[in-house]
């Protein structure tokens, strides 16, 4: 999770790769109706996420013990990862939160070739962020630590549940 350009793509087809999971593309499910807004620079309401959490949420339902998954999803505001949380019981859902600075996430999605999300749009995601600091099933990792630290972070933070 985290604002666009935090690095949820890159560190998800690494970590997936490192777990054996299988990776999920949260952008991938948003409507096209919500692609173009994003294209052209308006921000998404709840309602425009809504059913995009929905499929996410049904996605993760898919997780079993023995083959879990790895899904990228802003999930920008606590409701939106309450709603992926009870997707699966026992607080088997946790959170990667990518955590960036403004400046950086900019230069990032600026330098970015061939992608939808404007780049006049990351001020906004910052606006809607509501930081995950204090929930639970949630680590917070420096988004500028090389890809390779940050997953195994990640890893280290998992490792019992995985046991
Ligand atoms: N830890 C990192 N160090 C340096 N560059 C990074 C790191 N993580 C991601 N990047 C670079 O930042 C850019 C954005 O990364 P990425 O597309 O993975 O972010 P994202 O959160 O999935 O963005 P979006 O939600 O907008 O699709 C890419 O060019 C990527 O190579
Ligand atoms: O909730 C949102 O506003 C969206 O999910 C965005 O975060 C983008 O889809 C993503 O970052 C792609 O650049």
């Amino acid at each position: 999770m985290g604002v666009s350009g935090c690095g949820k793509s890159s560190v998800a087809q690494l970590l997936a790769k490192a777990l054996g999971w299988t990776l999920h593309e949260g952008d991938s499910y948003h409507a096209p109706e919500s692609v173009r807004k994003m294209q052209a620079g308006i921000p998404l309401t709840d309602d425009d996420r809504s059913l995009w959490l929905q499929d996410l949420a049904r996605i993760l339902g898919r997780a079993t013990p023995a083959t879990g998954i790895v899904l990228t999803c802003s999930a920008l505001k606590r409701k939106y990862r309450d709603r992926l949380r009870a997707a699966l019981p026992d607080a088997a859902v946790g959170f990667v939160f990518l955590d960036l600075d403004y400046a950086t996430a900019l230069q990032r999605v600026q330098q970015r070739p061939g992608h939808f999300f404007s780049p006049d749009l990351v001020a906004n995601q910052f606006a809607t962020l509501e930081r995950p600091d204090g929930e639970d099933g949630v680590v917070g990792v420096d988004a500028t630590l090389p890809l390779a630290e940050i997953v195994r972070r990640v890893t280290d933070w998992r490792a019992p549940a995985l046991a």
